[in-house]
């Protein structure tokens, strides 16, 4: 059965594929259902309108070709533009059957690239790379098969400067990393995914699956929905955030552990001034945040060893990223999560000897070496935990980008941990959609004291 979530590197989908053939397909049979399938989405967008192919020398190509002979079968016009003769058996059959003469340059309507798909092995050289944009901008819509040509599949990585952007992007098979990825994602437009038989393994990526979150307990109370230690530093207006979306998130009581006035604080927060170690010593505490507002200075650093050491369920955030080091993690037992954006992941990279590798590696070895979860957050948050399949969330609304947001996630991650009900990992991915879905009924331009209000109606979305 087809696996709407699955995510592959080009060597799995090129196994799954062998697979396959292993039971019996041919790689001329996979190509009929891949290119029949494409053909059927870029009918509904051609609406009976002119349709040109650009065809590549590979197996893409090859399904340029089964479109342009099934949609001339269904009575539309088709030019197929091809720069490079068929280099495959099964391209070459599907050219002769498709049976047509290549022409020089076309213009129409819709505008199908077959140039290249997860075959790539480097940019566009200047010519094929002029071609595309010349018969891209001679069109009105742009419909990329498997993936926009020009792409690293497995990184998301743009490999040419000018690229066209596609209105509509149909993946064959499964999910490559690029679809999900930026920058390459931004390029895609809508995306689809034709089934042609790849089975689903557990073992890979996918896409973060939507969570059910369930409400209390009937005999719930404060102390059995979870306990949130917040602990706050030099700057209490990002801790604030972060316990006051916590109070939303299902947690059942959330204190801000801080030795800072924090005059704007709601009356339902609970503020407490005492020493770290005395609050800390509380048994009822079920997580703890640590990060957003803390600052980086001696006084800093000493509370985060402090903290680490407790072994408490801990989330670490923000300020925390630039001073966790693995002495502080070592020993430990308790769950932890490590929410960095890009260069807090390049700053965690360092301290945890990850460096120059790509963001997928990183990820995996990071979360690795801090035997913890790790929620790569930006436009393609990605999540880890050591041993498990790396998860990507879908795109959220790029309205996110505004300062403080990522103290809302932290808030939402260690409330979530406070409940306790699933996997830390678990917790992290209902965390974020819980982020993505108040973000989106937000609507536009809110800021993040604004993505609070809408976290209730976000989480009945998800009962
Ligand atoms: N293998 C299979 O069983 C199937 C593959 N399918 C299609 O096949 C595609 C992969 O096919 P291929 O592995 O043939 O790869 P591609 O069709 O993406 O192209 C690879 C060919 O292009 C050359 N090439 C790579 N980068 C180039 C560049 N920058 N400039 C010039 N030439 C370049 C390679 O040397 C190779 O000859 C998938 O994306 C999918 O569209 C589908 O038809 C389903 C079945
Ligand atoms: N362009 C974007 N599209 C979608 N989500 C985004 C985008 N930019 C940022 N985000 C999300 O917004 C949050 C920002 O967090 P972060 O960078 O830590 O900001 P801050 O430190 O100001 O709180 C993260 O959850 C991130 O995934
Ligand atoms: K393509």
């Amino acid at each position: 059965m087809l696996s709407n979530r699955q995510i592959l590197t080009v060597a799995q989908m090129q196994a799954a594929e062998q697979a396959l053939i292993d039971e019996g397909e041919s790689v001329s049979s996979l190509m009929e259902k891949a290119g029949t399938g494409a053909a059927d989405w870029v009918w509904r967008m051609a609406a009976g309108r002119p349709v040109t192919v650009l065809c590549g020398p590979g197996n893409n190509g090859g399904d340029g070709y089964v479109i342009a002979r099934v949609l001339t079968e269904r009575g539309l016009k088709v030019s197929v533009v091809a720069p490079l003769e068929p280099k495959t058996d099964a391209a070459r059959k599907a050219r002769a059957a498709w049976g047509g003469e290549p022409v020089e340059h076309a213009t129409g309507s819709v505008f199908v690239d077959c140039l290249f798909g997860s075959g790539l092995t480097r940019g566009l050289d200047e010519g094929l790379e002029h071609l595309l944009l010349r018969l891209a901008r001679a069109h009105d819509l742009h419909i990329a098969v498997d993936l926009p040509s020009g792409i690293d599949a497995d990184s998301g990585e743009v490999l040419n400067d000018v690229l066209p952007i596609y209105d509509l992007t149909i993946a064959l098979g499964a999910w490559k990393f690029a679809h999900w990825m930026m920058p390459a994602m931004e390029m895609m437009g809508a995306r689809r995914l034709v089934d042609i038989g790849v089975g689903e393994d557990g073992e890979t990526a996918r896409l973060a699956r939507r969570p059910h979150l369930s409400p209390p307990e009937m005999d719930a109370h404060k102390y059995s929905r979870g306990l949130l230690g917040v602990i706050g530093g030099v700057m209490p207006g990002a801790s604030l955030l972060a316990a006051r979306a916590a109070m939303h998130g299902g947690a059942g009581y959330v204190k801000l552990f801080t030795t800072h006035p924090v005059p704007q604080a709601p009356a339902e927060l609970v503020v407490e001034h005492e020493s770290l170690s005395s609050l800390l010593a509380d048994d009822r505490l079920a997580a703890i945040l640590i990060g957003p507002g803390l600052g980086r200075d001696a006084d800093a650093h000493a509370k985060l060893a402090w903290t680490l050491g407790c072994d408490l369920p801990t989330v670490c955030d923000a300020d925390a990223l630039h001073l966790l080091e693995p002495v502080m993690v070592e020993g430990r037992t308790a769950p932890l999560i490590v929410t960095p954006h890009a260069g807090e992941l390049e700053a965690l990279g360092n301290n945890f000897g990850s460096v120059g590798l790509d963001r997928i590696d990183q990820l995996t070895e990071l979360a690795e070496a801090i035997e913890g979860v790790v929620v790569a957050k930006g436009p393609d948050t990605m999540i880890d935990a050591p041993g498990d399949p790396v998860l990507i969330m879908p795109p959220a609304t790029s309205w996110l980008s505004a300062a403080g947001t990522g103290d809302v996630l932290a808030g939402l991650i260690g409330s979530r941990l406070a409940v306790g009900s699933d996997s830390p990992s678990g917790h992290a991915v209902e965390a974020c959609w819980l982020h993505a879905e108040a973000a989106r009924l937000a609507g536009p331009a809110f800021t993040a004291g604004d993505l609070i209000d809408y976290i209730p109606a976000a989480y009945g979305n998800f009962l």
